[in-house]
């Protein structure tokens, strides 16, 4: 694991760590008096499915918000495929597809419409812009839906159009915030072997947050954040070998309960 003094970066240049996808340093963030991160480091490749694993307020969202550059970092350092994102965010962010927690299509317009609209956010040109929604629309299977407005979608639609939008400009990193939150089993197992497609395939580098455990499987990674902090990172199979717990959920549960923390609000043991 990195801390931010390792992040020395050629003046003008990439770090010898361009190929990795993401990488959080030292990351800490504040709301107030309030810890929201603390000192929070990984690295992420491409071709990793990465889950990271936390209850409500834990810290997923503010780390999201963070790469995304919602938020400016208050300390720590943060790169995507070697890009500084204080001193390169247009670079950094190009590289970066995002489903956020909140819905954010407009349920107004169309599909193609709020495809469209994304593209041209990132500058794509129009035909361009075309040919990848067709593609994207089509391999999420809602082709025959992008003349539809956005609210006659059903919930499972509505995310899948908006992971659609997400790789329209053919991001390396895609970070997903409880992509499948109220969403059905099946329309959950569809989104997810969509995912861990897109991962082994495309060598996509994929950061899945959730607070469902069962949503990590063998060959994942998994990162669990507890209050704003890393308890722990690796391989879930290495993971229960190492701490000999069972499965993942009991794992959570002993590390979360060693750091003496108890559910926040509204904090549901991940099931
Ligand atoms: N805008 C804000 N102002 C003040 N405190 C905030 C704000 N956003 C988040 N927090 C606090 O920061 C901490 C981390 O919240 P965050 O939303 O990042 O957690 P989370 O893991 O995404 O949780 P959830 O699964 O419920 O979305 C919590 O204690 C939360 O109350």
């Amino acid at each position: 694991m990195s801390d931010s003094a390792s992040l020395g970066e050629a003046e003008g240049g990439l770090e010898p760590g361009a190929e990795i996808a993401l990488e959080v340093a030292g990351v800490s963030h504040r709301f107030g008096q309030r810890v929201a991160l603390d000192g929070v480091s990984f690295r992420l490749r491409p071709g990793e499915f990465t889950v990271l694993l936390g209850r409500n307020g834990a810290g997923k969202t503010t780390l999201f918000s963070l790469v995304t550059r919602l938020y400016g970092n208050q300390s720590g350092a943060i790169r995507v495929f070697g890009r500084d994102l204080k001193r390169r965010p247009s670079e950094a962010l190009s590289r970066i597809g995002a489903v956020f927690q909140q819905r954010t299509l407009d349920l107004d317009l169309t599909v193609a419409q709020n495809l469209l609209y994304h593209a041209a956010l990132h500058g794509m040109p129009r035909r361009l812009a075309r040919e990848r929604m067709a593609a994207e629309l089509a391999r999420i299977g809602l082709a025959e839906r992008a003349a539809d407005r956005v609210r006659q979608l059903s919930g499972g639609q509505l995310r899948r159009v908006e992971i659609a939008r997400a790789l329209v400009h053919r991001p390396r990193l895609l970070l997903c915030d409880e992509a499948t939150v109220g969403l059905d089993i099946e329309s959950r197992r569809t989104i997810l072997e969509h995912m861990r497609a897109l991962v082994r395939d495309e060598r996509l580098a994929l950061l899945w947050a959730t607070h469902l455990v069962d949503e990590v499987v063998p060959g994942n990674r998994v990162i669990i954040l507890h209050r704003g902090k890393v308890l722990a990172d690796g391989e879930l199979t290495i993971l229960l070998e190492t701490s000999g717990q069972p499965d993942i959920g009991a794992l959570f549960t002993a590390l979360t309960r060693s750091s003496g923390a108890a559910p926040g609000p509204g904090g549901a043991a991940p099931r």
